[in-house]
């Protein structure tokens, strides 16, 4: 956590990856080796203490893939991956690196054991990985329901009492029972109705500001996605298409793919974003088999001969990081 003197930025970043890549052979029966789907190809970035990086992009593009490597629930085919400044890779100690990460998942009626009360939920963490006792695990848990916003008699609840929003808390409150410094949140409002979306969002951020957390926020709801984030990095077929400071990405999108997820985004007309409706044609081409080039260059209303040949370098313009060979002449008027 930060001290009063020392702002996140003055820190070691709480999550440095680096060019992580994730592959996964697929079975193409007896006689033939397997093909390779590129789920991940090559994403870099760094996230501090007390920020939000949110990763966006559609169904298939390797949100859920990146997020599994961060959480050391899969390790990566290649790249390297730090956390809280210790070398994943390299760790013998995975134990205590996992307790630094935690997830929330979207579905906050399937992530909680409805045969456990609240407490015994909130308890199992302390239980696994620490020496407490149980009155020092009892009291640890009755004082996170109060940070998430939950009464103390709910600690003897099951889950099935709970609406969806107070589920979602409780999955919050035990995500940080072990004081993780890095929360993986994969679409966790996605399945709460829009008025519980927005209370559950002003926790996380509650939270982030008490406590220092850092949050990878996986959401394809650029909506949500602007209340949250501080950084946001766009995926498209497993590989970083622009990714920067929300606002800069939000005011003046460079990326022909990023352009078309915004406008297509209700809501953020405010936003700067200019409204041309951009429509993407065709569907999202098969991660066993992208496209050579620029991975976008089959759907890009922009797209010259070029684009289908090389693939344009993650490079800075503007402010930000793009991956397209055309950004300087897209943002002329
Ligand atoms: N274990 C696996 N084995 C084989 N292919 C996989 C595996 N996990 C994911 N994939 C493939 O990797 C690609 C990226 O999937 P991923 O779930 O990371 O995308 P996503 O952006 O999170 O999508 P969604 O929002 O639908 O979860 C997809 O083509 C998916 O089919």
């Amino acid at each position: 956590m930060p001290t009063p003197s020392q702002t996140p930025s003055d820190q070691a970043p709480v999550v440095v990856a680096a060019d992580l890549r994730q592959v996964y052979p697929i079975s193409r029966g007896p006689l033939r080796a397997p093909a390779q789907l590129q789920a991940v190809s090559g994403v870099s970035f760094t996230l501090q203490a007390g920020k939000t990086l949110a990763v966006v992009g559609e169904s298939g593009c390797g949100k859920s893939t990146l997020a599994r490597m961060v959480t050391l629930i899969e390790k990566p085919t290649a790249g390297a991956l730090s956390l809280g400044g210790v070398d994943v890779l390299q760790s013998h100690d995975k134990k205590a690196l996992r307790q630094k990460v935690q997830l929330v998942f979207q579905n906050p009626y399937g992530s909680l054991n409805p045969r456990k009360r609240i407490g015994q939920i909130l308890e199992a963490p302390l239980e696994i990985n620490t020496e407490l006792g149980a009155t020092e695990r009892a009291e640890r848990a009755r004082a996170m329901l109060a940070k998430v916003g939950l009464r103390p008699e709910h600690y003897d609840r099951y889950p099935h009492m709970f609406s969806g929003g107070q589920r979602q808390r409780i999955a919050i409150a035990r995500a940080l029972m072990l004081n993780p410094l890095l929360v993986v949140a994969d679409e966790p409002v996605s399945a709460l109705d829009v008025s519980i979306q927005a209370q559950v969002l002003n926790l996380l951020a509650d939270l982030q500001r008490e406590l220092g957390l850092a949050y990878l926020f996986i959401s394809h709801d650029l909506g949500v996605v602007r209340h949250i984030a501080h950084d946001v990095l766009v995926m498209y077929l497993g590989s970083t298409v622009e990714h920067g400071d929300k606002e800069t990405i939000f005011q003046k999108p460079l990326h022909p793919y990023t352009q078309a997820l915004l406008a297509s985004t209700p809501g953020l007309a405010g936003s700067g974003v200019a409204r041309k409706r951009i429509v993407l044609s065709g569907e999202l081409p098969s991660p066993l088999n992208p496209p050579t080039g620029c991975v976008f260059s089959t759907r890009c209303p922009h797209a010259v001969a070029h684009c289908h040949v090389e693939r344009p370098p993650l490079r800075e313009l503007m402010g930000r990081k793009v991956a397209c060979f055309e950004a300087e002449k897209l943002t002329q008027p």
